[in-house]
């Protein structure tokens, strides 16, 4: 199935912990793709009768299982079914991915192919991580090397602090998430706390002395302590937002 290009893809986070995926292919970019698979928790199968020295070093990982074998449509059934979430087809053989493309799509299956962007159902963006924070630069195929060097532009502009700051956005949401029933009061909080400059306090090391009285602030009220879940009003959040306006 050729894709009508790469005009508008959906761009997707993909939670794969635990997901079984294949790699056909053993060489340098298999290893790429491996690497990126085993950072997102996927239990990795690679087929290939040779592989880099940097995939036998990760052969014994539990979630590894190496197959040296050529590409045979024997994988797809091995286990009795189909089994795949993802599928990456990484040989240096054109026809080979080619009919790893096809097979794939006869299975629906979402399939990666490395040579040939047109015959792929997803393919794999540059990728900058702070943390929670994950931005990522596609081109679409256009220019993988382009895509890396935008991305390494934006590892220079964004340091280490969004780590710190989105785990404090982060903790301070789930807990008014689970402490404010009304919808509407809670995107507010929300949108008070986005206008908080914390970025210089981080940068200054000024951030955990500023967190202690906040978190004193925003555990102490007595509207957080409540069992009952606020239903509009907050009246004591303008207190907090004072003190997250005035960093
Ligand atoms: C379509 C796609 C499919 C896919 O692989 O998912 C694809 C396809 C191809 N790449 C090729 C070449 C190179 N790819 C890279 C690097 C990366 N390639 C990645 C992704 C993608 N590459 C997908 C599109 C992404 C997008 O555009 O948004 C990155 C971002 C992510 C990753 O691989 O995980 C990773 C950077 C990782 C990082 O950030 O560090 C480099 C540079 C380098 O290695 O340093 C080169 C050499 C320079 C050059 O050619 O530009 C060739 C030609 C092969 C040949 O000529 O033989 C093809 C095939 C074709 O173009 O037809
Ligand atoms: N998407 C990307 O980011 C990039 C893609 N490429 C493309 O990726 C391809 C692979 O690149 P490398 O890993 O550097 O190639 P490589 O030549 O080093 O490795 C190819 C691997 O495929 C295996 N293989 C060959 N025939 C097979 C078969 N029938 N069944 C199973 N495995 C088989 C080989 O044993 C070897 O391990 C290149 O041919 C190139 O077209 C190249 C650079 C970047």
């Amino acid at each position: 199935m050729e894709l009508n290009g790469w005009q508008h893809p959906l761009p997707v986070m993909m939670n794969l912990a635990r997901r079984r995926c294949l790699i056909v292919g053993g060489g340098p970019i298999a290893e790429r793709k491996l690497r990126s698979l085993l950072a997102a928790g996927a239990e990795v199968t690679l087929v290939s009768p040779a592989f880099t020295a940097g995939i036998l070093e990760m052969e014994h990982q539990p979630n590894v299982n190496v197959k040296r074998q050529s590409y045979d449509e024997s994988i797809w059934t091995a286990h009795g079914a189909v089994r795949f979430a993802l599928v990456i087809a990484a040989t240096n053989d054109s026809q080979v991915n080619r009919q790893i493309a096809q097979d794939a799509n006869a299975h629906n299956l979402l399939v990666n192919i490395v040579d040939k962007p047109e015959l792929s159902s997803f393919i794999l963006p540059s990728v900058v991580r702070r943390g929670k924070l994950v931005i990522t630069v596609s081109t679409g195929g256009a220019s993988p090397s382009a895509a890396r060097k935008i991305a390494k532009e934006i590892d220079k502009t964004y340091g280490d602090e969004y780590e710190i700051y989105l785990d404090f956005l982060s903790e301070t949401r789930l807990f008014i998430q689970e402490r404010v029933k009304d919808k509407k009061a809670r995107q507010g909080l929300f949108k008070d706390m986005l206008a908080w400059d914390l970025m210089p306090l981080i940068r200054e090391g000024k951030f955990e002395d500023w967190k202690e009285k906040f978190n004193l602030a925003l555990h102490g009220e007595a509207w957080m302590q409540s069992q009952e879940q606020v239903e509009m009003e907050l009246p004591s959040w303008s207190f907090i937002n004072e003190i997250g306006q005035h960093v």
